[in-house]
C-alpha cells in the first residue's frame, strides 16, 4: 500500500479520502532535519502552508510521486525541483477563493467601523461611542489591485455595496473588467483616487514592494488599504508610519513579509486604524473542506496512476503520454512565458506552430503549455494545465495552432508568435539531442542560446562598437554576462542581441540601454 505523509493540519473530509488508498501518517510541526529523515519512505506528501518543501526535501523523497498543497499558493514548495525529478505538484486554485475575497471584505468593514478595537474596549469595560466613529463605504470608490477569482468576487459584493469599482491589472482586458463593473486604470490613478484599495495579485519579482512609501505618499488621507494575498507587496515599516502619523487613514493586512509576523514589528503598534489578522484568508470550514478534499482526490488519482485535475508543473495525462511529451511541454512553457514578456503584459493573440517532426505530435498538451508559460507572469501558480486554456479565453486572447513538417531547421522545433502592447514578436526554439533547451530564433533572427533566469533582449542597428557599449553599461550596473548573442539578416542591418545575465537588471539600466545609438528597443525577461 503506498504511503502519504500529512505535514501539515488539513481538514478530516481529505484525510478520509486518502484512506481508501493508502496508509496515511499525519505528522505535523516536523523539524526540517526530521522531515528529510522520514520523506524516503513516502509515495505522497500534503501540505498546507506551514511545511517547507525544499529542493534538500525533494531530493530526499526518492519514492515521491506527488506533492499536494491544500490551497492555491505553492511559494512554500520548490516547484522546480519537484519537476526535475517528475514529481507532480497540485494545488486547489479555487478551494479558498470565496473565504479569501470574504475575509478582505471582513477587514474593509472592520477598518471602517473599528469593529477589533471597539469589542476590545467594550470587554475591557468601557462604553466610549464617540471614540469610534466610523466612515461608511456606500458611494466610495474601491481600487482594486489584480482583477482574477478573489479580485472579482470581492468586486462584484463591493458592488451590491454601492461602491464605484476601479482596478489595475495589465493582464486583463477592457472587456472582462466592463463585465464586472470596473473601470481600468493605471496603478498611479488608482492609488491617488482611491477611498479604499485591497490587493489581489500574486507576489512576483513585478509586484513586491508596489505600495511602497512612494505609493502610499501619493494616497488620499482618508484612504485605507487592505491586503489579503501575499505578504511583501507592501513596504510594512513605511506602511506603520503612514498609519501612525494619520497619513493614511488605515490599513488591514492578512498576510506580512515574514510569518509569522516578527515581534518587534512597528505594524504591531498601530492603533484601531492598523488590523492586522494571522493568515486567515482561507481558514473558514468550508475552504478547509474544499482545498483538502480537492488535493486529496488528487493524490489518491496519481497514486492510482491516473492524471491530476490540478498539476501545476505536469499536466493531466496517462504517465506514458507524459513521458514522451514532457521535454517539448517544458519548451513550450519556456517560449510561451518569454513571447509573452517580449510582447509586453496585454496578449491578444498567440500563435502556436508545431515544426518538423513535432508537427505530427498531439498539440493541445503544447499548446496548453505554451498559454501557462504565456500566463505565468500574471497568475503565478493560479494558472496549471487544467485552466490555461479557460484563463486565456477569458483574457480574451485568440489562440491559433499551425503545423507545418516542412520546416526542417531542427528535427522538431516550435514557433510562437504573440501579439500584445508592445506589437508583434516571435521565438523559436528547439531541443538538441540531450534534451537541452535552446532558442533557435527571435523575432525572425537565428539565434542560439538556452533559456537562463535573467536575460536582455534588445533590437538594434548592427554597427561596430554597439556591443561593446552595452558590455560596458551592464560592466558598469555590476551586471555579469554569462553568454551573448547577435543576429542578424544582413551586415549592418537589423539586428537582435540577446544577452544572459547572472544578474537582475537593476531598476533603471533599461532605460539607459535606449540611450545607446542604433539601439531601437529592448526588453528584459524573466523565467
Ligand atoms: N490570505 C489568504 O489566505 C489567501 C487565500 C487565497 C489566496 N490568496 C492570495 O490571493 C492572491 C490572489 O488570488 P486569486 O485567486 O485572485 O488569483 P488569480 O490568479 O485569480 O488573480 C490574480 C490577478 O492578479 C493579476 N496580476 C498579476 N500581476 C499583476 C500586477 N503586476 N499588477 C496587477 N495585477 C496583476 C493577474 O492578472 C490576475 O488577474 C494570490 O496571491 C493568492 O495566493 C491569499
Ligand atoms: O491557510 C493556508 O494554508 C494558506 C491559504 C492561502 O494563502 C493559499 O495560498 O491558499
Amino acid at each position: 500500500m503506498p504511503k502519504v505523509l500529512v505535514s501539515d493540519s488539513v481538514d478530516r473530509a481529505g484525510i478520509e479520502i486518502l484512506s481508501q488508498v493508502a496508509q496515511v501518517d499525519e505528522k505535523t510541526g516536523l523539524p526540517l532535519s526530521d522531515l528529510i529523515s522520514i520523506i524516503p519512505e513516502y509515495d505522497a506528501l500534503m501540505i498546507r502552508s506551514g511545511t517547507q518543501v525544499t529542493k534538500e526535501v525533494i531530493e530526499a523523497g526518492a519514492q515521491l510521486k506527488i506533492i499536494g498543497r491544500a490551497g492555491v499558493g505553492v511559494d512554500n514548495v520548490d516547484v522546480a525541483a519537484a519537476t526535475r525529478q517528475g514529481i507532480v505538484v497540485v494545488n486547489s486554485p479555487e478551494g479558498n477563493t470565496i473565504a479569501a475575497a470574504e475575509h478582505a471584505l471582513a477587514m474593509m468593514m472592520s477598518l471602517s467601523r473599528y469593529v477589533p478595537d471597539a469589542n476590545h474596549s467594550v470587554k475591557s469595560g468601557d462604553w466610549n461611542r464617540k471614540a469610534f466613529i466610523g466612515a461608511e463605504i456606500y458611494k466610495k470608490t474601491l481600487g482594486l489591485i489584480g482583477l482574477g477569482k478573489i479580485g472579482s468576487h470581492v468586486a462584484n459584493v463591493a458592488k451590491a455595496m454601492g461602491m464605484k469599482l476601479i482596478a489595475y491589472d495589465p493582464y486583463i482586458s477592457n472587456e472582462r473588467a466592463e463585465q464586472i463593473g470596473c473601470r481600468l486604470v493605471e496603478l498611479d490613478v488608482l492609488i491617488q483616487e482611491a477611498d479604499y484599495i485591497t490587493l489581489h495579485i500574486p507576489r512576483t519579482e513585478e509586484t513586491a514592494n508596489l505600495i511602497n512609501a512612494e505609493a502610499l505618499a501619493k494616497m488620499k488621507p482618508t484612504a485605507r488599504i487592505i491586503n489579503c494575498a501575499r505578504g511583501g507587496l507592501i513596504d510594512e515599516a513605511a506602511l506603520a508610519e503612514a498609519v501612525k502619523e494619520g497619513r493614511i487613514a488605515g490599513a488591514a493586512l492578512d498576510v506580512f513579509g515574514n510569518e509569522p509576523l516578527e515581534e518587534d514589528s512597528p505594524l504591531r503598534d498601530g492603533g484601531k486604524n492598523l488590523i492586522l489578522t494571522p493568515h486567515l484568508g482561507a481558514s473558514t470550514a468550508e475552504a478547509q473542506v474544499n482545498v483538502a478534499v480537492d488535493v486529496a482526490e488528487q493524490i489518491r488519482d496519481v497514486l492510482l496512476g491516473l492524471p491530476a485535475r490540478s498539476a501545476v508543473n505536469i499536466p493531466g495525462l496517462y504517465p506514458d503520454a507524459l513521458a514522451k511529451l514532457r521535454p517539448y511541454l517544458e519548451l513550450a512553457e519556456t517560449l510561451g512565458n518569454m513571447v509573452g514578456q517580449l510582447a509586453g503584459g496585454r496578449v491578444e493573440s498567440l500563435t502556436i506552430s508545431l515544426q518538423g517532426d513535432l508537427a505530427n505530435q498531439d498539440s493541445k498538451p503544447i499548446t496548453i503549455a505554451a498559454l501557462k508559460g504565456l500566463l505565468t507572469p500574471a497568475l503565478r501558480e493560479r494558472v496549471n494545465y487544467v485552466n490555461a486554456n479557460i484563463e486565456a479565453k477569458e483574457r480574451g486572447i485568440r489562440i491559433i495552432e499551425m503545423r507545418d513538417a516542412s520546416v526542417r531547421d531542427y528535427t522538431d522545433s516550435l514557433h510562437l508568435e504573440a501579439k500584445g502592447s508592445r506589437g508583434q514578436h516571435t521565438v523559436t526554439g528547439a531541443l538538441l539531442g540531450d534534451g537541452e533547451l535552446r532558442i533557435t530564433n527571435v523575432d525572425e533572427f537565428p539565434v542560439n542560446v538556452p533559456p537562463i533566469q535573467h536575460m536582455l533582449f534588445t533590437r538594434h542597428r548592427d554597427m561596430p562598437g554597439i556591443i561593446g557599449r552595452i558590455g560596458s553599461l551592464l560592466g558598469s550596473f555590476n551586471v555579469n554576462i554569462a553568454s551573448m548573442q547577435v543576429g542578424r539578416k544582413i551586415v549592418r542591418g537589423d539586428a537582435v542581441m540577446v544577452l544572459s545575465l547572472d544578474d537582475p537588471l537593476p531598476e533603471g539600466i533599461l532605460e539607459e540601454i535606449l540611450k545607446v545609438s542604433g539601439i531601437r528597443d529592448a526588453y528584459t525577461v524573466t523565467m
